[in-house]
């Protein structure tokens, strides 16, 4: 079973049911979970059973549309209103990654433009149409930075990525991964790919080494702190990761561990790329110190996945889930628009990103 053949998140045929490959239980098993209620998406945003920017993005734009397709509401004022506090619950289940805001967003922009030319139940078939939508665009934009990132790699190359920003973090194709997925559909055979496994929760050993491992990849995991060691023997020819939210400035904020990741590249003189769709590049913001980090529950370091305690009762845990890559620090990002090279404001701008 190759693991892009999996449905990462998708609404059910009878469109009153969000369907979410359960990616906590991966890589041991595979599990939809079928999801109707607000308060289960937003609980499968939050626990990280879907997640990655772009699929948390999708899920919640299906999450909004489930939240007022079940209402029996004629009257537009009334169900504007129950999709506003909807959309703030859902979009209060993350803070970092920006696609969770942007898709809610563009729905609610559907909602503002059209309540006055459409019925309730028009509105309903048009939110879900929107939702479709940003699902289809999702997979194609994943699959342009593919094409892009492919144009990178040389064959034999050695690729580090770091958390996953594969198929499993998007509708499907992935970003950081999706040039290897490219690579292989032009029937490359000779790249090697280093997971980092990624401390606290292991996307990097649990859902990237399982992608491309079942993708016929040769596939290598390794410990965070042996990245270093692994550049250091010369095994690593370019770094690929994907990205949360990106500032004005190219500063971007991704899985904890990626700013450290970004450092050993360029102390070892390895080219270090960002995948990012333009969905999650937040013009708004001027700099990655704007970018708020989600702080996570200590368990997740000290009791996920140990059978006996690993630390002294009690503790003090720090557990950011993400950190912060200075722009200076980055090679290029792979937009699906094409590759932005420094400086990244105008780069932006020259591919059209506004
Ligand atoms: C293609 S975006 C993937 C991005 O999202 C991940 O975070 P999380 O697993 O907490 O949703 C990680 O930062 C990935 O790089």
């Amino acid at each position: 079973m190759n693991a892009l053949s999996l449905d990462t998140v998708v609404l059910a045929e009878n469109k009153q049911e969000l369907v979410i490959l359960d990616q906590t239980l991966l890589p041991g098993e595979i599990r939809y979970l079928h999801l109707s209620r607000t308060e289960d998406i937003r609980e499968a945003i939050y626990s990280l059973r879907v997640r990655g920017a772009p699929a948390i993005g999708v899920a919640a734009a299906y999450g909004i549309y489930l939240a007022v397709a079940g209402l029996e509401e004629t009257d537009m004022d009334r169900f504007c209103a129950v999709f506003r506090e909807k959309k703030a619950y859902l979009n209060s289940a993350r803070p970092t990654a920006v696609n969770l805001s942007w898709a809610l967003n563009r729905m609610e922009r559907v909602l503002d433009a059209e309540r006055d030319t459409l019925s309730v139940e028009e509105m309903k078939r048009r939110l879900c149409q929107e939702a479709d939508a940003i699902r289809a665009e999702d997979i194609a934009i994943s699959r342009s930075i593919g094409e892009y990132g492919f144009s990178l790699l040389r064959h034999g190359d050695g690729i580090l990525t770091h958390c996953n920003a594969g198929t499993l973090a998007t509708a499907k194709y992935g970003t950081a991964l999706a040039p290897i997925y490219i690579a292989l559909e032009h029937g490359w055979d000779d790249l090697r790919v280093f997971c980092d496994e990624t401390r606290p929760l292991l996307q990097g050993a649990r859902l990237s080494a399982f992608e491309m491992q079942t993708a016929g990849v040769d596939t290598t995991l390794i410990c965070d702190n042996m990245a270093s060691i692994t550049m250091k023997r010369g095994k690593i020819n370019i770094v690929f990761v994907g990205c949360d939210r990106v500032a004005a400035n190219g500063d971007f904020a991704n899985k904890i561990g990626t700013s450290g990741v970004a450092i050993l590249a360029r102390y070892y003189g390895i080219p270090f790329y960002v995948c990012a769709p333009s969905s999650t590049i937040d013009l708004s913001i001027p700099s990655g110190e704007h970018i708020v980090i989600e702080e996570r529950p200590a368990e997740e370091v000290t009791h996920m996945w140990y059978a006996k305690p690993m630390a002294p009762e009690g503790v003090k845990v720090d557990n950011p889930a993400f950190d912060v890559t200075d722009h200076s620090l980055i090679t290029g990002i792979i937009t699906e628009k094409g590759i932005a090279y420094p400086p990244f404001d105008r780069a932006f701008a020259r591919l059209g990103i506004v």
